[in-house]
């Protein structure tokens, strides 16, 4: 068995699916947030997901107990990285607040431990040059759900070693992922194909060549997409997708400049599912179309 000790940091909406997926699979996991109200709201959201699973006859309440028995919240970064195999971040798409974040996790966490950032597109080496120890930092991009998609991108920064790649692609296969293993270049595989895509799909729903509805139904039946983009937006969170995009038009340009209509968006406070409103609105029984 490979890295046992795990500590998640930022307990949202992929931190909390981060910590299931790893307790899922037998890791201990300690899981901080520097909201009170966060840890609480993915502690709820944890239990939910795995009801899905109970619901859909994979688990049993059993489990499920032994499952939140792996997960541990704390209130205290030092309580959650003080014993720590592997460290994966999760905080919102800031280069800034990543490096601030990986500085404090260098400082505390045992030497040993390998640091792993969860960002969907940005440097991964200039966030391990905030550390001393760049060769035990890399990116490990999930996907969102994490509990339910299959997929871990590892992203090698220019110092990760080797040995560093094999530990994560080991626990990453232990709790039943599969890897796919990437050089450090904005986006890296992902999400530079998912930008495209899901960039042109908001361009057409601002434009008005149909509405988000038949957008999504168009995508989602006619190219057999698990999900139409517009609702695949609300889901990411409209927050993130703005942040991705901004990072994307840095590093090649206009073809990626995010549409006004989803700037006025995140800048009146509709993020998609997580707020309750995106591009369609979300009440508890069912969701409304927005046309
Ligand atoms: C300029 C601005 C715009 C463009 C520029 C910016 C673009 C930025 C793009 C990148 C952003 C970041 C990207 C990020 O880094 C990487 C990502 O995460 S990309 C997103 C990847 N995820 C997807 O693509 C999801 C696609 N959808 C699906 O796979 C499915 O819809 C679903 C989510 C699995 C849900 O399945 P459905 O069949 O639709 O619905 P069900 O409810 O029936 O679920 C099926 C099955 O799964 C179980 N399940 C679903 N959700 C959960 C859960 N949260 N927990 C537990 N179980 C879950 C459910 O129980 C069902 O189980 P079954 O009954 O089938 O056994
Ligand atoms: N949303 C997605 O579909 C998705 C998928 C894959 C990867 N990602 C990436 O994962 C990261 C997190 O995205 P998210 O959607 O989970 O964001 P989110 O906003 O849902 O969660 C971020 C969490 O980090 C916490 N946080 C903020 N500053 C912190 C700090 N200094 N220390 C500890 N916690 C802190 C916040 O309180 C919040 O709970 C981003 O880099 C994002 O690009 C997102």
């Amino acid at each position: 068995m490979g890295l046992t000790k795990i500590a998640v940091i930022g307990a949202g909406l992929m931190g909390s699916g981060i910590a299931q997926s790893l307790a899922m699979g037998g890791k201990r996991v300690k899981l901080y947030d520097s909201s009170k109200q966060s840890l609480k709201r993915a502690e709820d959201s944890i239990e939910k997901s795995l009801q899905r699973f109970v619901k859909a006859g994979t688990m049993n309440e059993e489990a499920v107990f032994t499952v939140m028995e792996h997960i541990h919240p704390v209130h205290d970064v030092w309580e959650a990285v003080k014993d720590a195999e592997l460290v994966i971040e999760a905080v919102p798409e800031s280069l800034s607040l990543k490096k601030l974040v990986f500085e404090e996790i260098d400082r505390l966490a045992p030497e040993e431990a390998i640091l792993a950032t969860n960002t969907s597109e940005l440097s991964v080496t200039a966030i391990a040059a905030a550390t001393s120890r760049p060769d035990k930092v890399l990116g490990m991009h999930w996907f969102n759900p994490a509990p339910v998609m299959r997929l871990i991108e590892i992203v090698q920064g220019e110092d990760t070693s080797p040995e560093t790649i094999k530990a994560v692609e080991e626990v990453s296969q232990e709790i039943g992922k599969e890897t796919v293993l990437v050089k450090d270049r904005q986006g890296f595989v992902t999400t530079r194909a998912l930008t495209a895509h899901l960039l042109e799909c908001i361009r057409m729903h601002e434009e008005g060549v149909a509405n988000a509805k038949d957008i999504d139904k168009a995508i989602r039946l006619g190219l057999n997409y698990p999900m139409g983009p517009l609702e695949l937006a609300d889901l990411i969170g409209l927050d993130t997708m703005l942040f991705v995009s901004e990072g994307m038009t840095a590093a090649y340009g206009d073809r990626f400049l995010p549409p006004q209509s989803l700037r006025k968006m995140v800048e009146a406070g509709h993020f998609g599912r997580k707020t309750g409103k995106g591009f369609y609105t979300y009440t508890v029984q069912r969701e409304t179309s927005k046309q």
